[in-house]
């Protein structure tokens, strides 16, 4: 389907005709904002737009136009001879351009073409999401629940459908968030993240939807908004749970027909924005308790994905911290065999984020060995903080190697402490600073 974007009646009809009669469908539309609307209403396949449309008459505010069709094929139309602007227009993102007036089988060839290339581009992104196979999506676990998990990710990702994800804390629902984008035809353009509870309510509305130069004291310009940014990507709210009411309203109006209004502006805008949330909360309690809008809800749970606790897949622990234990220390640590016992006992009430901090934590803590570094039940204890640190002199060896292994953990501890600061750390340990720094140097510590 081809989205025709001009505002000369007499082009319209003959070139909608023309197009056609070579057994396309067509729509045509007058102007920029139009032209979004049609497009975020329908999937079109390519579109044919001319620069200089109303209101503005502006080829740069056509050119501002074309990341908005990403990712179909934009073929400008410029005036006769403007090579300049068909340049910037390529430069911006356009796969071709015709000059006015426009030679109609120069027309088909062109618009042939560029079908052929979102054909080709689509069936890419196809094959990709099922080649996907094995690969993990960066979500690491082999469980039934975490491949249920992928294969849903893999079926949800190519639509254009909103998702909902839900789970505890920690359990990796950000990390969905963004395989959906990264698998979608959408992964070219921006994934915008948003904390709803991190905002304050009265500034959600201007990071959202921006604002227009004083609309407000200290609006000392225009701001685009989050939505503006994540025109053609995804926008990812974060805890959806904590959006205060009367934006939640708003974000109705946007889910509904992808208009919006920044902060101080008269017209509403349009954007192409796919629309992935996430809470750890109960949504359907908040909706029975009043606190979230039921027509909120509904418009935004078009499909639900649920994150396992890690409680729930136990099964994929071991696989996990090894990942985590890998990453920590470049490939060189291992675990000690009382180290994968000690955590499969344990209960994780924070999930994988309590994991991996457990694991990178007792990584830096560990002593390092000849062979790397080895990581077992006691620094683990001690780095989810279930006991003081192990006796020093648990560690057998040489008197060198005991007070080596002493000092490696006075100063990890004294770092963790203050926060990496080196002044306060050698403070702390009766060191001067650059002695402290020589002996991180020589720990690897820096
Ligand atoms: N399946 C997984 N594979 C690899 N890493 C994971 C997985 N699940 C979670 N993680 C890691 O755990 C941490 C927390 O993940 P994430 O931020 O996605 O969780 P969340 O559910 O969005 O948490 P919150 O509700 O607190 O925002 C991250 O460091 C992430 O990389």
């Amino acid at each position: 389907m081809i989205l025709l974007a001009d505002d000369e009646p007499a082009f319209q009809r003959l070139t909608g005709a023309w197009l056609r009669g070579l057994g396309h469908e067509v729509e045509v539309v007058g102007d920029g904002d139009a032209a979004r609307a049609a497009f975020a209403a329908k999937p079109f396949d390519l579109v044919l737009l001319d620069l200089a449309m109303p209101p503005h008459h502006d080829p740069e505010a056509g050119l501002a136009l074309i990341a908005a069709f990403a990712p179909a094929p934009v073929v400008v139309m410029t005036g006769h001879a403007d090579h300049a602007l068909a340049l910037k227009a390529v430069e911006a993102g356009a796969w071709d351009f015709l000059a006015k007036p426009v030679d109609p089988d120069l027309l088909r060839v062109v618009v042939a073409r560029a079908l052929e290339r979102a054909r080709l581009a689509r069936e890419v992104t196809m094959l990709k999401a099922q080649a996907g196979g094995d690969e993990d999506m960066g979500l690491v676990g082999a469980s039934s629940a975490m491949t249920a998990l992928r294969d849903l990710i893999r079926r949800v990702a190519p639509t254009r459908l909103p998702a909902l994800v839900l789970g505890p804390s920690g359990t990796g629902k950000e990390l969905v968030a963004r395989a959906i984008h990264a698998m979608s035809p959408r992964a070219a353009r921006p994934l915008v993240p948003i904390h709803c509870g991190a905002v304050p309510a009265e500034l959600l509305e201007s990071e959202l939807f921006g604002h227009l130069k004083g609309s407000f004291t200290g609006a000392t310009g225009d701001r685009p908004g989050l939505i503006e940014t994540a025109d053609g990507g995804t926008l990812f709210l974060d805890e959806i749970g904590e959006m205060p009411a009367a934006m939640q309203v708003k974000l109705l109006r946007f889910l509904a027909d992808g208009s919006y209004q920044p902060v101080g502006a008269r017209a509403p805008r349009m954007a192409d924005v796919r629309i992935v949330a996430a809470t750890h909360r109960d949504l359907a309690a908040a909706v029975a308790d009043g606190s979230f809008r039921e027509d909120l809800f509904y418009r935004l749970k078009g499909v639900v994905l649920r994150t396992p606790s890690l409680d729930d897949r136990m099964s994929d622990l071991p696989l996990l911290a090894r990942m985590f234990l890998r990453r920590a220390s470049e490939g060189r640590g291992s675990f000690a065999p009382d180290a994968l016992d000690w955590l499969t006992a344990r209960n994780w009430p924070g999930n994988v984020r309590e994991l991996r901090a457990a694991v990178e934590c007792a990584a830096a803590l560990a002593m390092p060995a000849a062979a790397g570094v080895i990581v077992g039940a006691a620094d683990l204890a001690f780095a989810v903080g279930d006991v003081p640190a192990a006796p020093i002199h648990a560690v057998f060896g040489t008197l060198d190697e005991e007070v080596a292994a002493l000092e490696h953990r006075r100063i990890v501890e004294a770092l963790a402490r203050t926060g990496h600061n080196h002044t306060h750390t050698a403070r702390e340990l009766g060191l001067s600073r650059v002695g402290l720094l020589k002996k991180m140097d020589r720990m690897g510590l820096r």
